[in-house]
């Protein structure tokens, strides 16, 4: 579910009744079934996942796990904080387990579970954790992509501020994030000969040391070493001039330095149909592209396009993982 008491109830109220005529996209929500009541929601409480499917047409299955104070929309409460953690640990045992084919989490606002001790910058770092111990054939994460219409990004730093960004990049994580990117478009998206490129940090990808030597110090190299070990990966190039209509048909994924380098670009192109995906993972995860919209909580008006379009992704991704 995510945060109970952003727009998380309502667009997955509206995800379901566009998806509940597609038995294959069946899914069940692992959260406090008032808050979807409280959005309008006819819910089916199951007590076994196997039920989900019997009743997603005509209701939307919930695995009650209820909270310990009512979700108060618009109001987000750190007291929420333990119990949303638990709904994601829960999830990702399930399919650790082989009972789900995949996890879509709601969106959850980091500064609340910050609030409540929670020591990752979010459910992508998380979740990485509660799968460390888990048999995984290939270049392990977790590494964040997000897609959009012909577009894919992936953030060598993530929730970072921006006055750390330098001091946090260094060869061995970004050689790292680039394998695991290569690997997972080969495996989970089937493109045989992934073309990557990789985004400058500095105005003009540096402008030949003049303005920045972060590109002919760390970044060259890395891509030379890349290079030389077979992958297709070119850079660092100027980041302004990388997310154009022609300059996106150029390759298949897009390595950029910082969050808002790769997810202004992004958002922007489509914000709506934006699928959060987690790379390198034993398991299948992702979620909409947008936060918790506490602004607009309540009012009706959420849009469900991106949690829908994390549902078919999360659907694609595990037909290509366990299926093919
Ligand atoms: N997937 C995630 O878990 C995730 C992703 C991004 C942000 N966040 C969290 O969300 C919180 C709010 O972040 P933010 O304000 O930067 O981003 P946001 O995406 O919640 O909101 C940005 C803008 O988009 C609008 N918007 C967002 N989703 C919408 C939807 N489905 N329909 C219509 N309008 C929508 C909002 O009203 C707001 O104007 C933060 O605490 C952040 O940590 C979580
Ligand atoms: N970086 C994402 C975004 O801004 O859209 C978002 O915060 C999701 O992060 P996690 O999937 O790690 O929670």
């Amino acid at each position: 579910m995510g945060e109970p008491c952003g727009i998380g109830p309502e667009i997955i109220l509206k995800a379901w009744d566009t998806l509940k005529r597609f038995p294959e996209l069946c899914f069940y929500v692992i959260g406090d079934a008032q808050a979807l009541k409280t959005v309008g929601a006819d819910v089916a409480v199951i007590q076994d996942i196997s039920d989900a499917h019997k009743v997603f047409a005509a209701s939307l299955p919930v695995l009650d796990r209820p909270l310990t104070a009512p979700a108060v929309v618009g109001h987000p409460d750190s007291v929420h904080g333990p119990h949303i953690v638990r709904w994601i640990e829960e999830a990702v045992s399930l399919c650790l387990e082989g009972r789900a084919r995949g996890l879509i989490t709601g969106p959850i606002a980091k500064s609340v579970l910050y609030a409540t001790g929670f020591s990752f910058p979010g459910h992508t770092e998380y979740l990485g954790n509660l799968t460390a111990a888990a048999p995984y054939d290939g270049a392990r994460g977790p590494v964040m992509m997000l897609t959009a219409k012909d577009l894919r990004v992936v953030l060598a730093t993530i929730h970072v501020p921006l006055s750390d960004v330098k001091k946090r990049l260094n060869a061995d994580d970004l050689a790292h994030t680039v394998r695991v990117t290569h690997q997972a478009l080969k495996t989970d998206f089937g493109i045989k000969s992934p073309r990557l490129v990789m985004a400058g940090l500095n105005p003009h990808a540096g402008e030949d040391g003049t303005i920045g030597r972060e590109e002919i110090d760390l970044l060259k190299p890395v891509i030379a070493d890349l290079q030389a070990q077979g992958i297709d990966i070119k850079g660092p190039f100027p980041a302004d001039s990388l997310f154009h209509d022609e300059a996106r048909l150029t390759y298949d994924a897009c390595i950029c330095l910082y969050h808002d380098q790769g997810l202004i670009p992004l958002k922007t192109l489509d914000f709506w149909g934006g699928v959060n995906i987690t790379l390198g993972l034993p398991i299948v995860r992702t979620s909409p592209d947008h936060g918790t919209g506490f602004g607009i909580a309540g009012q009706g008006i959420a849009r469900p396009d991106s949690l829908i379009a994390a549902t078919h992704t999360a659907h694609d991704l595990s037909m290509k993982r366990y299926d093919a």
